[in-house]
């Protein structure tokens, strides 16, 4: 098999951005080399016939997006090399492990035997996102506070799903109904085919938007892993489609912009329930008072 080597320049604050954009385009592997936290050289796997001009295209225009967000990347180049190793994916698979998120949730690869205890939540999901360098801190406060918040009789709405991880999650873990979209055409499919694998596609509503554009009715439960301005740019639209009592998860919000994200959802009635820290990124509970 041959592969392609995509190797992007970043640093500490940019590297998860650019990890979740990776794995959102369906790298097969993910590394980081770490210069003391200063430069960070990110590095993507593709199985060379599955990196097309159109993941490329992605790959470069959301990469370039990031700025926008106020999010200081650093240099941001990429260069695509070609790799020889043959057995460069089965030596890698071997390193990857399923995790347990949080209490109930186990994320798995498909290739890998797992002895499921009964109280547990099996999500299957190849490399990525999940086995990137480490599970990212926002998907896995975003999962514990959907484990401990999520209702059976809740409907659900996932803004930007990516991979589909949290919208899985919250089908698994029994809500009514879920509706999950992205701005992004190739994260919508890519997240077709994990509900698919996780035997759930026929239980989620994907499409592809830009936040609340698409969206009609009213949830209970809205869960919006995004950058924090584009947080931000959300939260004066969400009484719209939250209702009142119901329940929002936010994260993508690195420690520094948190006061930004909890005054705004101050303004427009949201209360913060709970705030949980996973590295440097936060995750806020808020509930819509009125
Ligand atoms: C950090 S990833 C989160 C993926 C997944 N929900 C998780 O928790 O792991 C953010 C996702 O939001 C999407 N996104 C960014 N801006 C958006 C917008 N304006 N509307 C909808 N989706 C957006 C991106 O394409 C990306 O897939």
């Amino acid at each position: 098999m041959k592969l392609k080597e995509v190797i992007i320049a970043t640093n500490y604050e940019g590297f998860s951005a650019i990890e979740n954009i990776l794995a959102e385009i369906g790298a097969v592997g993910i590394s980081k080399e770490d210069f003391k936290q200063e430069e960070v050289i990110m590095k993507g796997y593709f199985e060379e016939e599955e990196l097309t001009k159109e993941k490329v295209d992605s790959l470069r225009k959301r990469i370039a997006q990031l700025a926008d967000y106020d999010l200081n990347i650093g240099s941001g180049e990429i260069i695509i090399k070609g790799l020889e190793q043959e057995d460069w994916v089965n030596k890698w698979k071997k390193d990857i492990k399923a995790i347990k998120v949080t209490d109930k949730i186990v994320i798995k690869p498909t290739w890998e035997e797992y002895q499921k205890q009964a109280d547990e939540i099996i999500i299957e999901l190849d490399p990525g996102l999940a086995f990137g360098t480490g599970y990212h801190g926002t998907t896995s406060g975003c999962l514990e506070m959907i484990e401990k918040y999520l209702q059976p009789d809740f409907d659900v709405l996932d803004i930007g799903t990516g991979t589909g991880i949290l919208s899985i999650a919250a089908t698994k873990l029994g809500a009514k109904s879920n509706f999950a979209l992205d701005i992004d055409p190739v994260a919508v499919k890519v997240a077709k085919e994990n509900a698919k694998l996780n035997q759930v596609l026929d239980q989620i509503n994907f499409a592809q938007g830009d936040l609340l554009d698409i969206v009609d009715g009213k949830y209970d439960l809205v869960i919006a892993n995004i950058l924090p301005h584009v947080i931000k740019r959300l939260i004066p639209d969400l009484p719209k489609v939250a209702k009142v009592g119901s329940i929002s998860i936010l994260s993508g919000i690195i420690e520094e912009k948190a006061d930004m994200i909890k005054d705004e959802l101050k303004k427009y009635n949201f209360e913060v329930k709970e705030i949980i820290q996973k590295e440097q990124w936060i995750t806020i509970v808020a509930i819509r008072r009125g």
